[in-house]
């Protein structure tokens, strides 16, 4: 692992690294912010999923979320959102390819070979953060915005214990019903749409749901919410009777602008499940 660059941020170290990905056979490059407790032991984690066409560096620059990870005494990790580089398959649309990962394993051509951003994220990063850093595995929680919500929410009802809360701002809510969904499934897993399931929060939400609180923030002049979708989630979660805070904030688009507003409030909600003896 190489540092490519560390500086002091809010009492803590906001650091830059880069390795070899055996999940997306290919370097990758993420974000971390260590919070000053983490001189003295490890250290809750959130992590932060980022949106389409995002690295590692978009929220870790623009959300604002050290301030109120320094104030809790967590750590914010921020990967990137795929594979990227020579060799790495792409594609001309914003939403697919290099910058779009979707949080899945590729089983498809051209895809298959690097995007495997559900391996990367699950399995990969987490034993890399702990055994190079003061991070404590046990406690764990984890949020996104759009596509990135979509990664969080996904990846915590599919791994029930892992994260003790989930947030998200703007996910994408039902991607097996939207453009932002059906496309890169189809290209991403193949036509047979029961492999999309895992990868859908609304469908996770009716079988599953998740053990643990929720909180999702959408803005009701975001650009996109007809291919987010709040509202099939709302639904599954009122069927399910899931515990969860699901907000319509008036006003708010789908920026940074956006997140960086409720960002203390998700950092604080998740501060309370990652603190609770
Ligand atoms: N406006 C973008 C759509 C993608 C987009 O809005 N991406 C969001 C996440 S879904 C984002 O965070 N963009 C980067 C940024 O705002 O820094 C485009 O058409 O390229």
């Amino acid at each position: 692992m190489e540092t490519v660059s560390e500086n002091r941020a809010f009492g803590g170290t906001q650091g830059v690294y880069k390795h070899a990905s055996t999940a997306t056979g290919g370097d990758m490059t993420f974000g971390l912010f260590l919070p000053e407790e983490a001189k003295d032991g490890p250290v809750p984690v959130l992590w932060y999923l980022s949106g389409l066409t995002c690295t590692h560096e978009n929220a870790m620059t623009k959300a604002g979320a050290q301030a109120w990870c320094a104030e809790q005494g967590i750590a914010i990790v921020f990967p990137d959102t795929s594979p990227r580089g020579e060799g790495v398959a792409d594609d001309d649309a914003y939403d697919l390819g290099q910058g779009a990962g979707f949080y899945v394993n590729a089983t498809q051509q051209p895809w298959a070979p690097h995007f495997s951003m559900w391996d990367y994220v699950a399995e990969e990063l987490p034993a890399l953060l702990g055994e190079n850093f003061a991070i404590d595995l046990s406690r764990q929680a984890i949020t996104g915005h759009s596509m990135g919500g979509h990664g969080a929410l996904t990846l915590a009802m599919n791994l029930p214990g892992r994260y003790k809360s989930v947030s998200a701002f703007a996910p994408i809510c039902n991607p097996t019903a939207s453009d932002w969904g059906r496309k890169q499934l189809n290209a991403y897993l193949g036509g047979d749409e029961s492999a999309w399931a895992k990868h859908d929060a609304t469908l996770l939400m009716r079988e599953k749901g998740f053990d643990g609180p929720i909180l999702i923030d959408t803005g009701t002049s975001d650009q996109f919410i007809d291919l987010l979708k709040p509202e099939a989630l709302a639904h599954a979660v009122a069927e399910r009777r899931q515990q969860a805070a699901l907000r319509m904030q008036p006003g708010y688009d789908h920026s940074y602008f956006f997140v960086s507003t409720f960002m203390e409030e998700h950092v604080s909600f998740h501060a309370d499940a990652l603190y609770q003896t």
